[in-house]
């Protein structure tokens, strides 16, 4: 299968001389998650700003869906990849929700029909039927965030892009923004994250990158990174707490590397069901 987004030997040097990414290699498929971490000023954001050509490479090709990034216009790109901005004040800026959710799509000459189709899909997907006449600006940020993603969706795009989703977001959110990426992915489409989240990347247990200093050190399912010492430390980066703790107990199994609580409550029942049988000699 060919990746959908095909990252050769890219480079891109701003014009005040900072090289924030290195000669990066990546290929993603359509349909994985896979989350970007690293420290700050690492690269991210660089990175990920070039699948929909916000930025273009100034060494290296990227190409999204078979097209040469350099060579396509941001608003054919941005039908493929959808960004959704860590900041939704930087995003939402029209005075109804409605109207924010039939931007992209009218921005992209869709005919009416099709907006209509895509926006109540829209509507229907985030539960959004009682807000459509709110000022985005009168919501919570959370509220607002999913409006932008909301917006994103109507346009459908193959990828979408979440930037620090879970970053000012309340439990609640948190839980929200896992859920919304477990309906992304189910839905076909693939995602990519760039988050500072461990416990995020951790519930999803995806294909995780990681940068450091404009290049990538590692690309691996995040149990592998996470137990990784030396390229978490490389990159300054911490596990989730509970993957630190259960190192510390040495009933669990140290071969594993444990990413939720709920991974750790199946193995001790796991390990208590074999106590009670090896007790009763059964
Ligand atoms: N528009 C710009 N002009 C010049 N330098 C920039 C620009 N944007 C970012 N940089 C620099 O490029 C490097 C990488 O920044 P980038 O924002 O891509 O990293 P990041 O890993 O996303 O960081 P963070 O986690 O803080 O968002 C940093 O040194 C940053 O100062």
């Amino acid at each position: 299968m060919d990746a959908y987004i095909s990252i050769k030997n890219v480079s891109h040097t701003y014009k005040n001389g900072v090289t924030a990414i290195k000669d990066i290699n990546l290929e993603i498929y359509e349909g994985e998650v896979v989350a970007i971490l690293g420290s700050n000023g690492s690269g991210k954001t660089t990175l990920v700003k070039h699948f929909n050509g916000l930025l273009k490479p100034t060494k290296g090709t990227i190409e999204v869906g078979g097209l040469n990034t350099k060579k396509e216009k941001i608003s054919t790109l941005s039908s493929l990849v959808g960004y959704v901005f860590q900041n939704p004040n930087h995003q939402t800026f029209l005075s109804t929700v409605e109207q924010e959710l039939s931007y992209g799509c009218k921005n992209l000459n869709m005919e009416e029909d099709e907006i209509e189709e895509r926006v109540d899909k829209a509507i229907e997907l985030f539960e959004l039927h009682d807000r459509l006449e709110d000022n985005p600006f009168d919501l919570n940020s959370s509220q607002r965030k999913e409006v932008a993603m909301a917006s994103i969706m109507a346009v459908s795009p193959k990828v979408i892009v979440l930037d620090e989703p879970t970053t000012g977001q309340d439990h609640k959110g948190c839980k929200r923004v896992l859920h919304l990426v477990q309906m992304f992915k189910d839905l076909g489409h693939t995602v990519v994250l760039i988050t500072h989240d461990m416990n995020l990347i951790g519930e999803l247990n995806c294909r995780t990158v990681v940068m450091n200093q404009s290049e990538i050190i590692a690309d691996d399912k995040a149990d592998q990174v996470f137990s990784d010492k030396g390229i978490m430390e490389e990159a300054g980066l911490q596990p989730p707490q509970i993957t630190t703790f259960a190192s510390k107990i040495s009933t669990l199994n140290q071969e594993q590397t444990y990413l939720t609580i709920d991974s750790i409550l199946k193995e001790i029942a796991v390990n208590q069901k074999e106590d009670v049988k090896i007790g009763t000699g059964s």
